[in-house]
C-alpha cells in the first residue's frame, strides 16, 4: 500500500539530506521518481543539503496541481513510483490534498520534507494539512541543538542579530554558522532553540551578551 510519509524536524535536522537518501535508495532499485520543493536557499528548481548533495527538482509554484501533473504524466506513458517534496511546509493545503488523492488513488508513495512551525512558533498551513493527513509522521533522529545544549524544537529568526516575531513569513534563508562572521546590519538569519529560549527571546549572542553583563537579567 502506497502511503503519504511526513518528515519533520526543525531547520539544520537533516530534511534535504534525508529526501535526497530516500530518493537515491529508491532510484537505486529501479523506482522512478520525480523531486519537487520550493524556495530552496540554493535557487529555483534545486534541492540542496547542508551536507553538499544538491538534485535538480520541479518548482512547485502556487498554482501547481500534483494530481494534474501525475495524472498527465501517467496518461503520456510515463511512470512514477514516488514522489519527493521537500519544503513541504511552503506548498498550499490544497497542494497537500492533491498529494494524499495520489497516494490513494494511484498507489505512488509521497515523501514530503518540512518544517512544522514559522519563526512565530505558528504551525505552517502546509504543515498542518500534513499533519491531518499523513500516514505516517516521522520527527529526524538528528537533533538540531540549542546554544544551551537542549534539543532544538523552534525556528527563531534574527534581524540586525535580534530576534524578531513580526513579518513576512516567508523569508528564504540559512541559520548562522558558529565559524561565520555574524550576520551585517540588513541580514535576516534563522536559530534554532529549545521553547524555554525562544520563549525568552534568548539567543546566543544574546546569552553572550547577557553572560557578560554585570547585572543578571530580569526574566518574568
Ligand atoms: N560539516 C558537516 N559535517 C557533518 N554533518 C554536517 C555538516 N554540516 C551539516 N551537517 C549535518 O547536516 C544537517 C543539516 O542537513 P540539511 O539536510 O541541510 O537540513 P535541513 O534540510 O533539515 O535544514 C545538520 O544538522 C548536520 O547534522
Ligand atoms: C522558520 C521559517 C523559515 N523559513 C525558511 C527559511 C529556510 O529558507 C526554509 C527552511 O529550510 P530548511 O531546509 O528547513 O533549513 O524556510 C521561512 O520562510 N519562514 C519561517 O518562519
Amino acid at each position: 500500500m502506497a502511503e503519504l510519509h511526513f518528515f519533520t524536524g526543525t531547520m539544520d535536522s537533516g530534511k534535504s539530506t534525508l529526501a535526497l537518501q530516500t530518493n537515491h535508495n529508491h532510484a537505486a532499485r529501479g523506482r522512478v521518481g520525480r523531486i519537487f520543493t520550493t524556495h530552496d536557499r540554493a535557487g529555483a528548481a534545486t534541492v540542496s543539503s547542508r551536507l553538499g548533495l544538491t538534485h535538480e527538482a520541479l518548482e512547485v509554484e502556487s498554482d501547481f496541481n500534483f494530481w494534474s501533473y501525475v495524472v498527465d504524466t501517467l496518461t503520456r506513458g510515463g511512470r512514477i513510483d514516488y514522489l519527493i517534496c521537500d519544503e513541504a511546509q511552503f506548498y498550499a493545503p490544497d497542494q497537500i490534498d492533491q498529494l494524499a488523492k495520489v497516494v490513494d488513488e494511484l498507489q505512488i508513495d509521497v515523501f514530503a520534507f518540512g518544517i512544522l512551525t514559522d519563526f512565530r512558533s505558528i504551525l505552517f498551513p502546509g504543515s498542518a494539512r500534513l499533519v491531518e493527513l499523513a500516514d505516517r509522521m516521522n520527527v529526524l533522529q538528528v537533533e538540531a541543538l540549542c546554544w544551551c545544549g537542549k534539543r532544538a524544537t523552534h525556528n527563531a529568526r534574527t534581524e540586525n542579530g535580534a530576534m524578531v516575531v513580526e513579518g513576512e513569513v516567508i523569508v528564504v534563508g540559512d541559520v548562522d554558522q558558529a565559524d561565520e562572521p555574524s550576520a551585517g546590519p540588513q541580514d535576516v538569519a534563522y536559530e534554532v532553540l529549545c521553547r524555554q529560549h525562544f520563549r525568552r527571546r534568548l539567543t546566543a549572542d544574546r546569552a553572550k551578551a547577557v553572560s557578560l553583563a554585570p547585572e543578571p537579567l530580569p526574566f518574568g
